[in-house]
Formats: structure tokens, C-alpha cells, sequence
């Protein structure tokens, strides 16, 4: 598995768990053509495999990925990239407080979720600047796990459920999130090759990911400098089914639908005044599509 990229260089974790378990440094090999290789990856290593200091192997494969975290640079731009595979679960980190929380953020950090097959988890930190219960629970509603963390607590509850999967850990910066991998990966767990170390200084400003091993297995991700995730390669119908509580009502829309609000015969609008629906999160998902055709960028 790929644990960490940098430059041009990627760093394997071969035998991961096992007495022979090594990282191992690789380059691409030229026959994966524009390929690219990204943290979660497994892949296929030729030549040195030894990790001896010094050594490099080559990648001359990358098996099919089960998920696939995307970004685009911004909402209207098509060319996406990868930046996880294979993450069982994309953690969405929000201070209940300074920064505040915000709707938009989650909305939308969902439609990256289930449009790339990863189980979205909402992170609450700070819970000890503000009550959680009011931005958490319309969304434990939607049937999102909902976890929370006060920094002078046990980590001991979300390294639990972290325990065993492969998970990506997404939010703005300074919502906690060094705090929250420091509390989950102690520095003797830390092994991240050449990539620099997380704990602050030295953390160079490339945005690329690197995963880390939790103490009883599983890995987080971090995702240092991803700030933001585009969207632009979503289509509108995965848009709409990231919003369960309004896709149903969708189904009714004349065929076409853009679901914005001057679309005319959009049916949501029906649906919401019906009470099928609550107008917030209407609101939600036309800024999400309204933002993908370039027509506002307010989330
Ligand atoms: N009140 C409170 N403050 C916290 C908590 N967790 C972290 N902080 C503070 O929030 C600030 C930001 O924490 P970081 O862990 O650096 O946040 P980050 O999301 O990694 O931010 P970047 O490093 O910019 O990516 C720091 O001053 C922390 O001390 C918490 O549970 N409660
Ligand atoms: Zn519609």
C-alpha cells in the first residue's frame, strides 16, 4: 500500500502488520503511463524491494481501487484528481466553535463521500466551546455517524471506531484536526518515510496525503493543504443522491430537472412546502449545483 507521496517518490508498506512488515521507496515505472499513483493505492513493486536506505523500487501496477476520494480545483474546473484510494471512510472534521460550523461544508464534503463509495463520518471537535447536538443532529437524522472530540479527553471512543479502516481525515484549518492525528497516532507509532513529520514544524506545504498506522491497526490519512473539494466531476444526479432527504422528491422533477431555484417546474419546491422536506437543506443542495455551473461560490 502507498503511504505517502512526495515528489515523484512514493513510499510502499510492504507486508504491513507481519514480522517482515517494511516501507520500501519506489519510483513509477514508465509503462503506467499518466497513471497516477496516490496514497492508498496497492500497487505492484519490481527491483529493490529490500528498503535498505538508499534502495528504489519501481511501481509497475496499481490494482483496481474500491473508492476513490476526487477533487476538482474548483467547482467549474473538469480536470479532477485523485487524492485517496481505496479510504473505507472520509472523516469530516468542524470545530463546534471557533470556526464555526458550517452546513455547506459538510453538504458538500458528503457528495465528495458517497460519489467517490466512502462512508461519510462527521468529526465534531471543540465540544468543549460549544453543545455539539445542534449541528450534529440533523445529520445523525440523515444516518450519518456522528463522533465528537474535547482535546483534554480520552481519544479513546474515535480510535476505537478508527480501529481497522482506512479512513481520511478532511476539514479547514484549524478545526483541530494535527490535534485530533496526534491524540490517534502517537509519535512512536509515526513511520512516514520521507515525508515530514505532522507534529507542526518541518510539515512541508505540499498537499499531498500520507497515511498513518493506527497503534491497533487501521490507518487514518491526513490530508495536509486539502482545503477545499471541487466538485466539478460530480455529476448533478450524484449531487442529488447525497441528499437522501431529497431525492425521493426528486424523482418527481420533469425530466432535466436542474433543481435550481428559477428551474421552473422543480418539484423540491413542492416536496419542501409540503413539509417533505426542510427549505435548509433545499437551500443546501441548490447552492452545491448552482456552484458546480459556476453560478455562486457561497458554500
Ligand atoms: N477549545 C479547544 N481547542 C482546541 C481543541 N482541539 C484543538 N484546539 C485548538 O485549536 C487550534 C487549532 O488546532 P490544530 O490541531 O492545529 O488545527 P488543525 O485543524 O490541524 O489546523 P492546521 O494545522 O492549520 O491544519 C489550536 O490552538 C488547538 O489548541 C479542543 O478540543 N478544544
Ligand atoms: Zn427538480
Amino acid at each position: 500500500m502507498v503511504i505517502a507521496v512526495d515528489r515523484g517518490r512514493y513510499t510502499c508498506l510492504f507486508d504491513g502488520g507481519t514480522a517482515t512488515s517494511r516501507q520500501v521507496h519506489a519510483m513509477r515505472a514508465r509503462e503506467l503511463g499518466r497513471k497516477s499513483v496516490v496514497v492508498g493505492d496497492i500497487v505492484g513493486v519490481v527491483g529493490d524491494t529490500s528498503g535498505a536506505a538508499g534502495s528504489l523500487a519501481r511501481i509497475v501496477r496499481i490494482n483496481k481501487r474500491d473508492s476513490v476520494l476526487r477533487r476538482s480545483a474548483d467547482d467549474t474546473d473538469p480536470a479532477e484528481r485523485v487524492i485517496v484510494a481505496n479510504a473505507t471512510h472520509l472523516v469530516i472534521v468542524c470545530a463546534v466553535a471557533n470556526p464555526e460550523p458550517r452546513t455547506g461544508f459538510v453538504d458538500r464534503a458528503l457528495v465528495a463521500a458517497y460519489a467517490g463509495n466512502l462512508s461519510p463520518v462527521l468529526c465534531l471537535t471543540k465540544i468543549d466551546l460549544a453543545d455539539p447536538e445542534p449541528f450534529a443532529a440533523p445529520y445523525r437524522a440523515l444516518g450519518v455517524t456522528v463522533l465528537t472530540r474535547h482535546r483534554d479527553e480520552p481519544v479513546d471512543a474515535i480510535a476505537d471506531y478508527l480501529t481497522g479502516k482506512l479512513s481520511v481525515l478532511f476539514g479547514h484549518s484549524g478545526v483541530g484536526k494535527s490535534t485530533l492525528v496526534n491524540a490517534l497516532v502517537p509519535e512512536q507509532h509515526r513511520q512516514t518515510g520521507d515525508v515530514a513529520d505532522l507534529t507542526g514544524k518541518g510539515r512541508h506545504t505540499s498537499s499531498s496525503a500520507v497515511a498513518l498506522a493506527l497503534p491497533d491497526g487501521g490507518f487514518v490519512i491526513d490530508t495536509p493543504g486539502v482545503r477545499s473539494l471541487g466538485l466539478a466531476h460530480v455529476e448533478p444526479d450524484q449531487v442529488v443522491a447525497a441528499f437522501p432527504d431529497l431525492n425521493e422528491g426528486a424523482q418527481q422533477c420533469p425530466s432535466g430537472c436542474t433543481h435550481l431555484a428559477d428551474a421552473g417546474e422543480c418539484h423540491l419546491d413542492t416536496w419542501v412546502r409540503e413539509g417533505h422536506g426542510n427549505p435548509v437543506r433545499l437551500a443546501s443542495l441548490r447552492r452545491l449545483l448552482a456552484s458546480r455551473l459556476g453560478q455562486s461560490t457561497a458554500t
